[in-house]
């Protein structure tokens, strides 16, 4: 957590310690040489104030209004300095850090550890640095997350949403059916003879073949519509706001399309490649029953003759 990432972690350790009777004359020079923007003031080993660059920038602002810019004027920094520092303990968070900076309207904070020991700096640029650093990392890591939680739901060979997906969506619209009353619908589609397709056009082949059947028949799909691969060779439409006679004809859309591919299949007694399909739909169903009653449909589909679809009826399956 952003919250718990302790000052220690980007506090600079490297202290840059003057004595209060140092001239302001050395204390920038000391600056300059060092590429620091503050200088602890230390007395007898104990840190009595702060000198900032602000601090300096202020004071020469005051001389020069008087006319006083010389070395003689400039003074010894126990004269600029910020006494009793606002510090912060090692262990403080940097979201803590940070709004001590800015309520108190500060850039630098010494850091003091349990024994009160100075141990090193901080400045609001580190602290909001280290923030941005880490929301960056954070956000990379949420759209890497997303990015694997989107992967783990779709098939890599057809493209669409895989079996993980439609159980997810399958339960979301069944229950959004069960909230509004309104009827959804589903349909199990199977290639059909696609075993002999493989054998007799290879692997590779019946792979771009599933590729185009998928990319066919997503774009018979109306808004809302989904396509899943349920396994293998057989895919499913998921048809939230669909009575049955609406899930027979997107089931024939698919249908359809897939012909109308034509693709060639030698080992069909259709000669193209085809699909035979179930539907089904229901209200108050459970999504696995309405799969259930695709899933005889889609058997009787082939059983008579293949390249069809059929609806699952309370009476009878009939065809289009
Ligand atoms: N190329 C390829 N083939 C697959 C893939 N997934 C499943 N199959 C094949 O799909 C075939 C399905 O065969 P079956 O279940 O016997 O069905 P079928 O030959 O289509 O016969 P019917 O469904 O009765 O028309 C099997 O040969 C599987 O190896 C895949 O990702 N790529």
């Amino acid at each position: 957590m952003l919250q718990d990432i302790p000052i220690a972690q980007l506090m600079s350790r490297r202290l840059t310690c003057v004595a209060p009777v140092e001239t302001v004359q050395n204390a920038v020079n000391i600056m300059r040489n060092r590429g620091v923007s503050c200088l602890l003031v230390k007395d007898d080993g104990r840190m009595v104030g702060i000198v900032t660059e602000r601090d300096l920038v202020t004071h020469f602002d005051a001389l020069l209004a008087r006319g006083l810019l010389d070395s003689a004027s400039l003074g010894v920094v126990s004269a600029i300095m910020a006494e009793q520092p606002v510090t912060v303990h090692y262990n403080d968070s940097l979201v803590a850090a940070l709004q001590t900076c800015l309520a108190k309207s500060i850039r630098h904070l010494p850091v003091l550890n349990d024994a009160g020991d100075l141990v090193g700096v901080v400045t609001q640029t580190d602290i909001v640095r280290a923030y941005a650093h880490i929301l960056e990392r954070q956000l990379a890591l949420e759209t890497d997350n997303e990015r694997l939680k989107t992967l783990s739901l779709v098939d890599p060979l057809m493209g669409i949403g895989n079996r993980r997906a439609m159980e997810r969506d399958l339960g979301h619209t069944q229950a959004a059916a069960k909230r509004t009353g309104s009827a959804y619908g589903l349909a199990l589609l199977d290639i059909d003879w696609f075993k002999r397709y493989n054998d007799h056009y290879g692997h590779q082949m019946g792979d771009e073949a599933l590729r185009a059947v998928a990319k066919a028949i997503a774009a018979t799909l109306r808004q809302g519509d989904r396509l899943y691969r349920y396994g293998g060779e057989e895919l499913m439409l998921l048809l939230p706001d669909t009575d049955e006679q609406g899930a027979l004809q997107a089931a024939e859309r698919a249908r359809a399309a897939v012909q109308a591919l034509q693709l060639p299949h030698v080992e069909s007694p259709l000669g193209v490649l085809t699909l035979s399909g179930g539907a089904a739909a229901g209200c108050k169903e459970a999504g696995d029953s309405l799969i259930s009653h695709a899933d005889t449909c889609l058997y009787d589909a082939k059983e008579a003759g293949r390249n069809r679809v059929l609806l699952y009826e309370s009476t009878a399956p009939s065809t289009t």
